[in-house]
């Protein structure tokens, strides 16, 4: 039976909550009124669920409580009278299994729950799999040939799926058992990394061999893991010079510091960075201590020792990137080397093999459709057919038969069998594009199919049985939809198992180098016209436009630039120039006062010229305006600054 423990401080909701839960067959743990109450009942008996109300008595609230939760990798549901502005913003980030409105009807609380415990045993099997395969994976590695770096860059490989970061430092112990040095490896592509020693760093960085020293020798012990988001990324900048080096010159937003045993031969810690910040949470914490013991123990000390150093000591002034190979090398051409959509090409591998739904979301043109088709490709369903909808271009009167077929003669004009998209998706994959589109009648039939996995002709005598993998996308906001009652709650929470967002052109700038260079290779093979590139002038405009149509808009305008391309490179920008980089056309004219968003915009970029494009650290930006770097950085991407 599964356990719900109640922690709401009115008495007569708390025992109608506890009537409904115990008619629904659920056993109630008990009911909390406050923090301090609930934690003591959760220490004595482990619920499977908590049922929070936001506001409580005392002094710490349903969210304070929620964060503890989250640590103890305990599901909960919010139920709150209400739920505006920041606070929905913080209850969000919690990570909650699901929303109950006050008042509620007593069907809606019961299918929330029932979709809670839903996503709860989806992600954990999904979490137990992944786990079991990363821990075979390290394990697998201790046995392995190749050399220690070899070694180690797998082992970074394999992290990184499941700890995102654009960083690994890992401590090494030396000799004498205390810090001997660190090797770094940097992300620059899905399987390619730089590996910085010693010497390396110190070339990249510009700092002087004793300032590194003396930065190691003041390291500080970290005893237990820790991660730092936002303000807590500050101050262990301020307090460790080390990070701060690594931060400033890859300006990072985020780590997670964790040390293994302290009887470890070789490695001390790992250390993650990331240039998002707020990335890390407790449960990559948890995941990490699961494996604590694989990760310290990866390495033969002396042979190790001995490779780090000839490593540092024979390298370039710039290390050359290393690329492992793995077995996933096809992203179905999708291209896209920057931080943010290397984390998309991570979710892919990761939800690929599973066979959970996956729900893909982004602004139109943004790549989805190629994301559905790979994660298919890489799923073991690839064999099997992939049948791609879009639930917006489908007739209304003729959604449901196209979705799920008819019998001949079940209404006029059906005048033959019609397999439907699922039947013909059997032992595939069915990606249903703009899912945003399905009236809600055809929300319920397709929830059913996700409950059930079956189907029903129309006109059809009983249910078919289908094995079909869900791949919906959508470029509304389905939240909004949910409030505006034109989407189903319990439809969203089933695809929301696992959410894959893309995000837009503008976000990813640093992409547009590449996609350009893409999409010319394949129209100047397509019309026959070898064109090198563009000017870098051409480029520089590209790089400052905001794409409202994102890659799509792109790969139009290479296309039609080469068409109208007189010589081998491409000479000319033709790009709408009144595009906001909100990705909506902008209609004032361009004497129209600005918005404070504008200004504000304009400001950033001006003080960022003035720095060169830095950030953090003396004489910064982020040191100029006032502000923490990470409060910049979230501004500048927020404003679409590269
Ligand atoms: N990362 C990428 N690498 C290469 N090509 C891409 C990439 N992203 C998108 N494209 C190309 O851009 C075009 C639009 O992509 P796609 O149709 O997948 O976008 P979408 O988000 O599904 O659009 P919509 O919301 O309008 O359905 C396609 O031609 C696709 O091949």
């Amino acid at each position: 039976m599964k356990k719900v423990l109640i922690v709401e401080d009115e008495s007569l909701v708390a025992h109608h909550l506890k009537l409904i839960l115990v008619g629904a067959g659920y056993r109630v743990s008990g009911i909390a009124e406050s923090v301090i109450s609930a934690l003591s009942i959760i220490e004595e008996q482990r619920p499977d669920l908590v049922l929070l109300d936001i506001h409580l008595k005392g002094e710490l609230n349903g969210i304070d409580l929620a964060r503890k939760l989250t640590e103890s990798n305990i599901a909960f549901v919010y139920l709150t009278a209400n739920f505006q502005g920041t606070l929905l913003e913080e209850a969000k980030s919690t990570m909650p299994f699901g929303f109950i409105v006050k008042p509620f009807r007593e069907a809606d609380l019961l299918t929330t729950l029932d979709v809670a415990f839903y996503r709860l045993q989806n992600s954990l099997e999904a979490g137990r799999q992944q786990e079991m395969e990363l821990s075979q994976k390290l394990k697998d590695l201790k046995n392995s040939g190749g050399n220690v770096i070899q070694r180690l860059l797998k082992v970074a490989h394999h992290l990184q799926a499941h700890i995102p970061f654009d960083y690994l430092n890992l401590i090494i112990r030396g000799s004498e058992g205390t810090y001997r040095s660190c090797i770094g490896f940097l992300r620059i592509g899905f399987d390619e990394y730089q590996v910085l020693g010693n010497q390396e760093f110190l070339k990249i960085t510009g700092i002087a061999t004793e300032k590194l020293i003396s930065a190691s020798e003041l390291l500080p012990i970290v005893k237990k893991a820790k991660f730092f988001n936002a303000d807590d990324f500050d101050q262990l900048c301020n307090q460790n010079s080390l990070s701060r080096t690594i931060a400033d010159t890859y300006d990072f937003e985020s780590a997670l510091l964790f040390p293994v045993l302290p009887g470890n031969p070789e490695i001390i810690r790992y250390e993650f960075y990331n240039r998002k910040g707020n990335t890390y949470s407790q449960l990559h914490v948890t995941l990490l201590s699961r494996l604590i013991n694989t990760l310290g123990n990866l390495l033969e000390t002396d042979k190790y020792i001995s490779t780090v150093d000839e490593l540092s000591q024979s390298s370039n002034d710039i290390p050359l990137p290393v690329r492992i190979k793995d077995r996933i090398d096809d992203f179905d051409g999708i291209v896209g080397q920057s931080s943010s959509m290397l984390s998309v090409l991570d979710q892919i591998a990761i939800v690929s093999p599973l066979n959970t739904s996956v729900l893909v979301l982004g602004e139109s043109g943004t790549g989805k459709e190629r994301v559905a088709k790979s994660i298919h490709a890489l799923s073991t369903r690839k064999n099997k057919p992939l049948i791609v909808v879009n639930c917006a271009s489908l007739p209304a009167n003729l959604v449901e038969s196209e979705l799920f077929g008819h019998e001949k003669g079940s209404y006029t004009g059906a005048t033959d069998r019609r397999i439907g998209k699922f039947e013909q998706a059997n032992g595939g994959t069915i990606f249903l594009d703009e899912i945003g589109e399905l009236t809600i009648d055809l929300q319920v039939k397709l929830l059913r199919v996700l409950q059930e996995q079956e189907i029903e002709r129309i006109g059809g005598k009983g249910p078919i049985k289908i094995d079909v993998r869900i791949i919906a996308a959508t470029n509304r906001d389905l939240e909004l939809e949910m409030e505006e009652g034109r989407f189903r709650l319990d439809l969203y929470y089933r695809l929301y198992v696992f959410p894959i967002e893309i995000p837009s052109l503008r976000e990813r700038t640093d992409d547009i180098p590449a996609l350009t260079e893409h999409f010319i290779t394949y129209y100047s093979k397509k019309y026959n016209k070898p064109i090198a590139g563009v000017l870098p002038e051409v480029l520089e405009q590209m790089l400052d436009y905001p794409w409202p149509g994102n890659v799509r808009e792109l790969e139009h305008f290479i296309e039609r630039s080469i068409l109208m391309s007189k010589g081998p490179v491409i000479t000319e920008a033709k790009l709408q120039k009144n595009a906001t980089n909100k990705g909506k056309p902008n209609h004032y004219s361009d004497e129209r006062t600005k918005t404070i968003e504008e200004n504000e915009r304009d400001y950033i970029v001006n003080v960022l010229k003035k720095c060169n494009g830095r950030i953090r650290g003396p004489g910064g930006a982020a040191e100029i305006m006032g502000l923490p770097p990470t409060t910049l950085h979230s501004k500048m991407k927020k404003l679409g600054i590269r």
